[in-house]
């Protein structure tokens, strides 16, 4: 594909996601009690995850030079193109058990210029939708962080250059604690000791990331003791996350190598996900060496 029809598809997948974040928010209600079905993780889906799922599905699917759309919801891609198109990676809602306390949301996707599984060096744009108080996407193209205000009919440029502040204010670290390896652990008791750094946790990774983004810090998922790839999912989370955070200037990591250069296996594979400021990605590497 070239740069000039890829530009083009980038465009409406953006667009559409961007047109749908209202409709998701709003199709929220009444869907939020669990589904009876486990998606290829084996995790309990939500109602408002299948259904998400599914119309992301349909109208993602039915862009021209669109070639494949996979979901952490669904075990198989979806190929729906001529080969040599883009392909969409998508997590439809992350942070969905967040629905049962009514706390924040997001859908986070990756268009990657290669079938999938794919990585992240493949990616040609990643974003996010926040469901916050108010509506807004993050996007990564063209090596530039921009981030919107979704009002439902328009997409208002709110920061045309997005990029994460110098100094480090906040931190969020998920598993339990005494799942962490013993280094992670010695690595997080200093970050919290510093009197500089303040705690923000919400459940959701789009919410703690976009935590990161505004205010300097680091957000990491790690290896478990029992799950030593971590939870999260290379193709639907990882991928996109660390693109766009080394996009706005930040550094990821799976521990030894940015989550970017990590080739996958599958489809669902999951990746030890650390995401911040340099130093801080720094210093993590050298505790878990
Ligand atoms: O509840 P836990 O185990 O702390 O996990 C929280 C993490 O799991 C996730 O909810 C996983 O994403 P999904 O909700 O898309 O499955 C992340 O958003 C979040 O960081
Ligand atoms: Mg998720
Ligand atoms: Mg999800």
């Amino acid at each position: 594909m070239t740069g000039r029809d890829a530009g083009r598809v980038v465009d409406e997948v953006v667009e559409t996601i961007a047109e749908s974040a209202p409709e998701i928010r709003q199709g929220l209600v009444g869907r939020r009690e669990d589904a009876d079905a486990e998606n290829p993780s084996g995790e309990t889906q939500a109602e408002a995850d299948v259904w998400a799922d599914e119309l992301l599905a349909d109208r993602l699917s039915s862009i021209d030079g669109v070639c494949q759309y996979a979901s952490e919801e669904r075990l198989e891609t979806i190929d729906c193109g001529d080969e040599g198109g883009l392909s969409v990676g998508v997590d439809p809602l992350d942070g969905s058990s967040n629905l049962k306390s009514n706390n924040t949301m997001g859908t986070v996707f990756g268009i990657y210029d290669d079938p999938l599984p794919a990585p992240g060096t493949s990616l040609v744009a990643s974003g996010w939708v926040l469901y916050g108080p108010i509506t807004t996407m993050a996007l990564a193209r063209d090596g530039v962080v921009e981030k919107y205000e979704l009002t439902g009919d328009d997409r208002n440029l709110v920061d045309d250059d997005v990029s994460l502040p110098d100094d480090p204010l906040v931190y969020g670290f998920g598993g339990r604690v005494p799942h962490w390896s013993d280094e992670f652990e010695a690595y997080v008791r200093e970050i919290e000791s510093d009197p500089d750094h303040k705690l923000r946790y919400g459940g959701a990774m789009i919410g703690d990331v976009n935590q990161v983004l505004t205010y300097g810090g680091i957000f990491a998922y790690p290896a478990l003791e029992g799950n030593p790839r971590g939870k999260l999912r290379l193709q639907f989370e990882g991928n996109p996350i660390a693109h766009l955070v080394e996009t706005a200037g930040g550094s990821s990591t799976d521990g030894s190598q940015s989550i970017l250069e990590v080739e996958p296996d599958e489809l669902h594979d999951r990746v030890p996900l650390h995401v911040g400021n340099d130093e801080l990605i720094e210093r993590l590497e050298d505790a878990l060496e």
